[in-house]
């Protein structure tokens, strides 16, 4: 095993996985800087939600390595790996997944109460997020008193709450209308270059990849080669996929 350049905070080499036989990943190879934001994207069916989840350690790839800074994520024991999700990384999905007995702010302290975070605390981290996030006046309502778009934010909140060194986000405003999901968008973006989070955002839709800082394009499982040029929202003007 080689270990990855000192630069990327998550690197990726030669990621093969399958679902039921049929090929999801075929060599993908990547590099990602901390506090960069990167879009992955593609059609539908391309391999963008395989990826994150080989990347997150969700997802063990039948082959290839991935490396968090400096530790092994494709050895690491199920255990290990669960440790490393809770402590480390943030996940958005394309829906909410709340759990439904909790009311909003109560979700969105939850992981931090998992860390040992007092409930006083994390009652206040979760009500700044939300606020922060235009869903202020749902934090004393369940999941089921909520519209899907407020759902996606409470969602949104829970995954910032922490401030995570990675964050995932595969879709993540496939539930919102065009405008409020171009709005929750500027926000965790903003969110993620004002505290250094390193974002891997998964999408098919080329004006949320336009605010990464790079894109990485998959087309049926690989990396297609091709010249980005990211609009005024990304760090770099220019970048170069391969
Ligand atoms: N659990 C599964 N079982 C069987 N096949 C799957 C499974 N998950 C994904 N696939 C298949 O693997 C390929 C890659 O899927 P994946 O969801 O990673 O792509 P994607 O780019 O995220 O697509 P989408 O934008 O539709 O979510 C597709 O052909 C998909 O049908």
């Amino acid at each position: 095993m080689v270990a990855p350049p000192d630069n990327d905070v998550l690197w990726a080499r030669a990621l093969h996985h399958s679902h039921n036989g049929s090929p999801a990943l075929q060599g993908v190879s990547l590099g990602v800087r901390e506090g960069e934001i990167l879009a992955v994207s593609g059609p539908r069916g391309s391999g963008k939600t395989t990826l994150l989840r080989c990347l997150s350690g969700r997802l063990v790839p039948r082959e290839g390595e991935v490396w968090f800074n400096s530790a092994p994520v494709h050895t690491m024991t199920p255990l290990q790996r669960e440790r490393l999700r809770r402590d480390r990384f943030g996940w958005i999905g394309p829906k909410p997944g709340l759990v439904p007995e909790l009311t909003a702010w109560e979700n969105t302290a939850l992981p931090l109460m998992l860390r040992g975070t007092s409930r006083r605390a994390a009652k206040a981290a979760a009500l700044d997020w939300l606020e922060r996030l235009d869903a202020g006046d749902c934090a004393r309502l369940r999941p089921r008193a909520l519209p899907q778009a407020q759902r996606q934010r409470v969602a949104i909140a829970r995954a910032l709450v922490t401030m995570p060194s990675l964050l995932f986000a595969d879709e993540p405003t496939a539930p919102l209308h065009r405008a409020d999901g171009a709005q929750v968008l500027r926000t965790l973006t903003a969110a993620a270059r004002s505290h250094r989070i390193t974002v891997l955002l998964a999408t098919h839709d080329p004006e949320v990849a336009a605010l990464a800082d790079r894109t990485a394009h998959l087309l049926d499982g690989r990396r297609i080669n091709s010249v980005h040029l990211n609009g005024a929202e990304g760090r770099d003007a220019c970048s170069l996929s391969v």
